[in-house]
């Protein structure tokens, strides 16, 4: 029988040993550099066939670009498991993978303290508008003219999506004396920190002094808030973004800011990553991080090592260890379109 064979698109920094222990059940072959035409190219010209599982890394978007219906149908027909490096998976359409019958896992849990800790440090430096601060102090006039800041204690803290994430944030936040509201389609199973569930949005936005968001990005949740959305917000609100940039529309928030209608923003992904648009770089109430979430030793290997199980785990036994939730229960089924 010949070995099956998995397909590293993109770089391991730290689990590296964990995917060369692969070589012990599988061929592997690796993907590091090339545009989407030359990769398409390779797969014409069979150089991947007999592919089963590919490792994906979140900056492999940078070489192939989305993983969209067309660059899917152009997969070698062998492959059944596309294993995602990171929580969120908005790189990938689910859809055309299904009908292929492929299987997609993602790296929930893995990325959740990490990403929560990157929120409330945003929370923090947001209330105290620490980047006008730290650039005041830089320019040697030492406060210069920093404002006073807010404390976090018995604010409202609305954790739009409570799943990994934002259990995780509420948990934290609660430490810190926020009191907790949370708005999610349905009630969530797990909140163990006791957040109130709001089921209307425009009440939950109306009662939150500070907004932490939490939503994956899908075709639903693009732009989920608008300009509407953001003015439904208290005047002098706080807004958080550790999640996807796109489920805020960013030249709303731009206008909503420069209308003197949120206290100040904190902001860790933007709608057209590395572009941040102009009207925020300029905003001294805005603190910006560069997609930090879960830029960690400690996570990023926890993380990579999940993506190595995953691939094992299809190449082994043919199942996913975290399958994406439109598949979940629903792999048995999606396996037979091949
Ligand atoms: O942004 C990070 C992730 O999706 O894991």
């Amino acid at each position: 029988m010949p070995r099956p064979t998995a397909l590293l698109l993109g770089t391991i920094g730290h689990a590296r040993k964990e995917w060369e222990s692969l070589s012990e059940i599988a061929e592997l072959k690796e993907i590091t550099t090339g545009t989407r035409e030359s990769v398409i190219q390779d797969f014409k010209d069979g150089k991947y066939d007999g592919v089963v599982a590919i490792y994906r890394t979140y900056d492999s978007a940078q070489i192939t670009g989305r993983f969209d219906k067309d660059f899917v149908s152009q997969l070698p027909s062998s492959v059944r498991f596309l294993c995602h490096n990171g929580a969120g998976y908005d790189q990938i359409d689910i859809e055309p993978c299904t009908a292929r019958g492929i299987l997609v896992a993602h790296t929930p849990g893995a990325v959740n303290n990490a990403t929560a800790n990157i929120a409330m440090m945003l929370i923090l430096q947001a209330l105290r508008k620490t980047y006008i601060a730290e650039t005041s102090l830089r320019k040697g006039t030492w406060r210069g003219q920093l404002p006073l800041g807010h404390d976090p204690d018995g604010k409202v803290l609305g954790i739009l999506g409570l799943g990994g994430i934002g259990v995780a944030l509420s948990t934290r936040a609660k430490a810190f004396g926020m009191s907790l509201i949370y708005h999610n389609r349905r009630e969530a199973a797990h909140n163990p920190a006791g957040a109130e569930y709001v089921a209307d949005l425009a009440q939950f936005l109306g009662r939150c002094d500070v907004l932490s968001i939490h939503l994956p990005l899908t075709e639903v949740t693009r732009h989920y808030l608008g300009k509407k959305e953001l003015l439904g917000l208290k005047k002098g609100a706080v807004l958080v973004n550790t999640a996807r940039g796109a489920v805020i529309d960013e030249a709303a928030l731009v206008e909503v800011l420069e209308a003197g209608h949120l206290g100040s923003v904190g902001l860790d992904v933007y709608e057209e990553e590395p572009k941040i648009h102009e009207g925020l770089i300029k905003r001294e109430d805005v603190v910006l991080f560069p997609h930090i979430g879960t830029f960690t030793i400690e996570t990023q290997k926890k993380m990579e090592v999940l993506v190595v199980d995953n691939v094992c785990s299809a190449l082994t036994r043919g199942k996913l260890l975290t399958v994406v939730p439109e598949q979940k229960g629903k792999e048995a089924e999606i396996q037979e379109n091949r």
